[in-house]
């Protein structure tokens, strides 16, 4: 049976990859993510098939503008029926407070569920140098765990972090609240272009509550088999 706490990451281009991916998964995988390659080649339509499937929709479009702009932006997108929308903490507290006061105004005008909303900390990808590089100070670490704290005082629901940091943001932001960790892979897998990684038991150890995974399950020779076997390892930890 599926487990909600995966969450695989469709980076496709076409309708047709996805339905191939999503029938080859078929129960065993209930959660999908539907990024930015996949909804700029397709649009609105993908999400309204995974829905129509049955499947649940964490739309990974990473908002990152000004705050009136990314508000706007989100309540075009809310109709669509994904579980879980997202903007960038680096955008700032009153850009995440206004993205979330105005989804919730929104939601109750429409009289629709107002999907969780989820800011993305720093990105799986970059290291300590890259960090260094781009001017910040704060270990990457530290600075995971003060955007956290600004998207919970913002009204969000949660964060997108690396398992590396989920313990922390865990004991600072509580029990409730959702942490999205990409940058996991099974022991032995190739890290590709990620850096702060982990295996889903230890994300899960640690206190994430979603697991995004996207490669080690795509592309392998067995799409079915990788998931199940990432499943029989989440399942040790509940
Ligand atoms: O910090 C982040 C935020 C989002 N992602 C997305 O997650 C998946 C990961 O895919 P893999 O193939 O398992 O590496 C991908 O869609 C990213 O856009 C992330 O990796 N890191």
């Amino acid at each position: 049976m599926a487990d909600e706490r995966l969450i695989a990451a469709l980076d496709f281009h076409t309708l047709e990859d996805v339905k191939e991916l999503v029938n080859t998964l078929g129960d065993s995988v209930s959660y999908y993510k539907v990024g930015m390659e996949l909804f700029y080649s397709v649009g609105s339509e993908v999400v309204t098939w995974l829905r129509g499937e049955g499947k649940e929709v964490f739309l990974d479009l990473k908002l990152h503008d000004i705050p009136n702009t990314v508000a706007s932006g989100l309540c075009s997108l809310m109709d669509l029926g994904a579980s879980i929308l997202n903007v960038h903490a680096s955008g700032g507290y009153t850009m995440m407070k206004t993205a979330a006061d105005r989804l919730h105004e929104e939601a109750a005008k429409r009289g629709i569920a107002c999907p969780k909303l989820i800011a993305v900390t720093v990105l799986t990808s970059i290291n300590q140098e890259d960090w260094e590089g781009l001017g910040h100070e704060l270990q990457i670490k530290s600075a995971v765990v003060r955007y956290a704290k600004l998207a919970k005082k913002a009204g969000l629901d949660g964060v997108v972090a690396s398992p590396q940091e989920a313990a922390l943001i865990r004991e600072a932001c509580g029990p409730d609240f959702l942490i999205v960790t990409p940058g996991v892979r099974p022991a032995g897998a190739s890290a590709d272009d990620q850096s702060r990684i982990a295996t889903p038991a230890k994300a899960l150890e640690a206190g994430a509550s979603h697991l995004v995974i996207g490669r080690p399950i795509r592309a392998a020779k067995d799409p079915k088999a990788a998931a199940e076997a990432i499943l029989k390892e989440m399942e040790s930890v509940r």
